[in-house]
């Protein structure tokens, strides 16, 4: 049976996660939960969208507030709170608002998980295929995160080289594309309910223009799946960049064992070969990031630029879709909760 899905928010996140499940067997989107009031806008910007293309299948709006395309038919809610919404017929949420919900809230809801696209130190666990999925206990676990694009493209690539080589120290630099917070041409700030930018004045100038350096929740959000990598361990900083979607990591490390580059390159090989999950795609074309737009495989090491030096400083280039791909792992991420029998 499919399992019946409220999908919370439909912005970059929430529509290309909409659109993965709409191919999946597995799920379906009963309702969205939208603060957007105008039902004609929401398809209109399911339908056609700049970066991923227009969809073949069109929704319209009919009435009582559902859309409809040939082989879906979901319901168009408009609460600003999730518990707002008569649950009775979903089991599960996605929430892909970014609002930081209260958590005691989330727990009080009647349906059986709560699935929030954003790091969360308050939810009962973070997840990150290839990382820490096995720790997934479907009987204790309600509010599952699951991490950030960054979080996800990095983390397995480190605990790749921590469990062969141990990671002594590292930097990070994140190359992020814009993001629906910024402004297109300078203003003020923009202040927003679901990200941490306020007071951010660089995130008023103009991201077309701009590279806009800034902080970053990546390495916060690796530790909330796996402790040991944390900002005692690694640096980091983050430059956005006016490019619509595929983010970059520029990783230097410091191992405790002595490694050389073609063991590094060996150990992405065999793990992509081996691999359970489409994680790790290992790149040697002279290839851009609009390349790996809508690529799933979310740690794509670039091995042009794989190098160590003095057998212990190791540098890696990791790219990955922030939307397709991140999405992509929240639905993998999906399937295997629903995979996992009830004890
Ligand atoms: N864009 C990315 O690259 C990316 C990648 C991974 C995770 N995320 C996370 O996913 C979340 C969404 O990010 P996004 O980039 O899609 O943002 P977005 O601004 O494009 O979309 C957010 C959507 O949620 C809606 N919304 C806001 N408040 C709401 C509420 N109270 N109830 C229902 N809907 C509400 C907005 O109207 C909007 O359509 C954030 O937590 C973000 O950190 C984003």
């Amino acid at each position: 049976m499919k399992t019946k899905i409220l999908l919370n928010g439909v912005g970059r996140i929430g529509k290309a996660i909409l659109k993965i499940i709409l191919e999946n067997k597995n799920f379906e989107i009963i309702a969205i939960n939208e603060i957007n009031p105008y039902l004609e806008n929401i398809v209109y910007s399911i339908n056609h969208d700049s970066t991923y293309g227009n969809i073949s299948d069109k929704f319209k709006v009919i009435q009582n507030n559902f859309i409809e395309n040939s082989n879906n038919k979901i319901k168009v809610l408009n609460h600003k709170n999730l518990n707002e919404i008569d649950l009775s017929n979903i089991d599960i949420i996605i929430d892909a608002s970014g609002v930081k919900e209260d958590i005691n809230l989330l727990k009080n809801l009647p349906v059986k998980a709560i699935f929030l696209t954003h790091p969360s130190s308050l939810a009962d666990i973070n997840i990150i295929l290839g990382v820490n999925e096995q720790n997934l206990d479907v009987n204790i676990h309600k509010i599952i995160s699951t991490s950030s694009c960054n979080a996800t493209a990095l983390l397995p690539a480190l605990k790749i080289i921590d469990d062969k080589y141990e990671i002594l120290c590292g930097d990070i630099v994140t190359i992020h594309p814009l993001l629906n917070h910024q402004r297109v041409l300078d203003g003020n700030f923009v202040s927003s309910q679901t990200r941490d930018v306020e007071y951010n004045f660089e995130f008023g100038r103009s991201s077309t223009q701009n590279i806009i350096p800034n902080k970053t929740t990546t390495i916060s959000a690796c530790s909330y799946v796996l402790g040991k990598i944390n900002h005692e361990l690694i640096s980091s900083s983050s430059l956005r960049v006016p490019t619509d979607t595929v983010g970059v990591i520029n990783v230097t490390l410091m191992t405790k064992k002595e490694c050389s580059k073609d063991e590094i390159i060996e150990l992405f090989e065999k793990y992509e070969k081996n691999q359970k999950f489409p994680i790790v795609l290992n790149n040697y074309e002279p290839l851009v990031s609009s390349d790996f737009k809508k690529e799933n495989k979310t740690t794509i090491i670039d091995h042009r630029y794989t190098d160590v030096k003095n057998n212990h400083m190791i540098k890696i280039i990791v790219w990955y879709d922030n939307e397709w791909g991140y999405a992509s792992k929240v639905v993998e991420i999906l399937d295997y909760y629903k995979s996992i029998k009830k004890g």
